[in-house]
């Protein structure tokens, strides 16, 4: 058996060295000048001029980020009432760093172990959307596995059942499974109740709604607009060099193919985010490459509202599991990443701080380090917690006012897109939801708070 490729066994051709000089990118990053991918592999580095990460330099740039966020955006700190709200599990599409996957034929009726995952039937997605929206939720964040029985809508459906060779396209009809999606057009309609706003259809998914067919990402993601997609989660992006996806997602769109989709979602009038999955086998030079592409994405569409760093969850992953890495992005990495996103990330305005991949002390740091927006209150996660996170499900408003107010900065509500947004009072109590279309100020209680309020029916 050949044996499994380990960290030591990996050589790439993109390595972090320059010919620039921290001190020289430091202060084009100060100046605010336009950097470069050698400038912002300086500033990861602390300089490549010294091994590991130098603390005082490593403060620098730090100090250098924080400073063009108050210029750019000040002092607000934003999150949004949100709910994830993710449709299946099912996936073979492999990638080596996810955990949140099951193998697809374990949902098959003929399985004959009962599958860990789960899939929602569109009537499901859509009590779940309603319950939250009543609740005070503005957003529905869905992104879910290449379920092989998801078709795009009804006329895809019917080209990938008369498909010659399903199997070539990833194609298994519902009647194989006990549970169908459905149709990714179904779902987004099934999810807006009310006009919530629906983020949802990763450049990875949108190419799984075109499987076997010449339709244009323009084409599935017009129609997914008409069924009621709002704007686009950017992730799927991991790194986008390729001799990094061939370690950690093979299986995966390239980064052409992921640039591909998010420009013609952008072309159809879509607002999206943008993410970058570091911390595995990817070194600075990578990083650096990755936030090159998303700037040079940005100048061409100007439809990326913010971006969104999101730190490897190791624990539970093939990666780990099988020694290609050791671990996850050491708190100076963490940190050095938000900072640097700023500094090179000229013409994105917001960068968010993720307490599911730091959690609250260290995502509130980060809101010195150039971050300004601290994601949302998503009442459900599966993806991290799956990979071995521990931060939980679930921010109330009441939380968010209290820690982002610890640190002398001003909690903000507001819409996904930006477009919206409310400053709170933090003396002004209680903190619930106002943006949604049944926000009245309510604050968003956890299913097992709100159960415990209702009166248990004598017996
Ligand atoms: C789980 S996928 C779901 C949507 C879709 N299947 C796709 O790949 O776009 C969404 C994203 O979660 C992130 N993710 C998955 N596993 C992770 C992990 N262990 N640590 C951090 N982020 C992870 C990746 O960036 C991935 O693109
Ligand atoms: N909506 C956001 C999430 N949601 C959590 C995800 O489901 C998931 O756990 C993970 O982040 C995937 O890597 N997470 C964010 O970091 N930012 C969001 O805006
Ligand atoms: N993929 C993650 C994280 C994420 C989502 C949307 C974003 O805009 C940014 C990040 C999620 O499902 O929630
Ligand atoms: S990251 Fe997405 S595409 Fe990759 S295995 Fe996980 S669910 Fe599937």
């Amino acid at each position: 058996m050949e044996r499994p490729v380990t960290e030591a066994d990996l050589t790439f051709d993109h390595v972090p060295e320059t010919d620039q000089s921290f001190e020289n990118a430091l202060a084009k990053a100060r100046d605010g000048d336009r950097l470069t991918v050698d400038d912002a592999i300086e500033l990861f580095t602390t300089g490549t001029d010294g091994e590991g990460i130098d603390r005082k330099r490593k403060d620098r740039v730090l100090e250098a980020a924080d400073h063009r966020r108050a210029e750019q955006v000040g002092e607000e700190v934003t999150f949004v009432a949100n709910l994830n709200n993710n449709v299946t599990t099912a996936c073979n599409v492999g990638c080596l760093f996810c955990n949140f996957k099951d193998a697809a034929h374990t949902f098959e009726s003929e399985a004959e172990i009962e599958t860990a995952g789960f899939t929602k039937t569109p009537a499901e997605s859509r009590e779940i959307v309603a319950d939250a929206v009543d609740r005070g939720i503005y957003e529905v964040t869905s992104v879910s596995g290449l379920h092989p029985a998801f078709a795009l809508d009804d006329e895809h459906r019917d080209i990938l059942d008369d498909h010659p060779n399903p199997k070539a396209v990833n194609y298994k009809p519902p009647e194989r499974y006990d549970t169908s999606p459905g149709t990714y057009t179904e779902q987004v309609s099934a999810m807006s109740v009310d006009g919530v706003h629906v983020h949802s259809m990763t450049p990875e998914e949108a190419y799984h709604a075109r499987r076997g067919t010449d339709w244009s990402y323009e084409e599935v993601y017009r129609r997914l607009q008409d069924a009621g997609l709002d704007t686009v989660p950017g992730t799927a992006a991991e790194i986008l060099v390729e001799e990094v996806r061939e370690v950690i997602c093979p299986g995966k769109i390239s980064t052409d193919g992921w640039l591909e989709a998010m420009e013609a979602a952008a072309n159809v009038g879509l607002g999206m985010t943008a993410t970058i999955m570091y911390g595995h086998v990817e070194n600075e030079a990578h990083r650096a490459m990755h936030l090159q592409r998303i700037r040079d994405l940005q100048d061409r569409t100007g439809n990326i509202t913010e971006f969104v760093p999101l730190s490897f969850i190791h624990q539970n992953t093939p990666l780990f599991e099988h020694d290609v890495v050791s671990g996850g992005a050491s708190r100076h990495e963490d940190e050095l990443m938000i900072a640097v996103s700023r500094l090179f990330l000229d013409n994105i305005d917001h960068i968010q701080a993720s307490w599911v991949k730091y959690g609250d002390e260290q995502g509130l740091k980060m809101l010195s380090c150039g971050a300004d927006d601290y994601m949302g209150t998503i009442l459900s996660e599966e993806i991290t917690k799956r990979a071995g996170g521990g931060y939980g499900e679930f921010r109330s408003f009441a939380d968010y006012v209290e820690m982002i107010s610890s640190i002398g900065r001003v909690p903000v509500e507001r819409s996904t897109d930006y477009e919206t947004r409310r400053v709170i009072d933090p003396d002004e109590p209680p903190f619930g939801p106002r943006l949604g279309p049944k926000a009245d100020g309510t604050p968003l209680l956890t299913t097992e708070e709100r159960d415990a309020r209702v009166t248990p029916a004598d017996d």
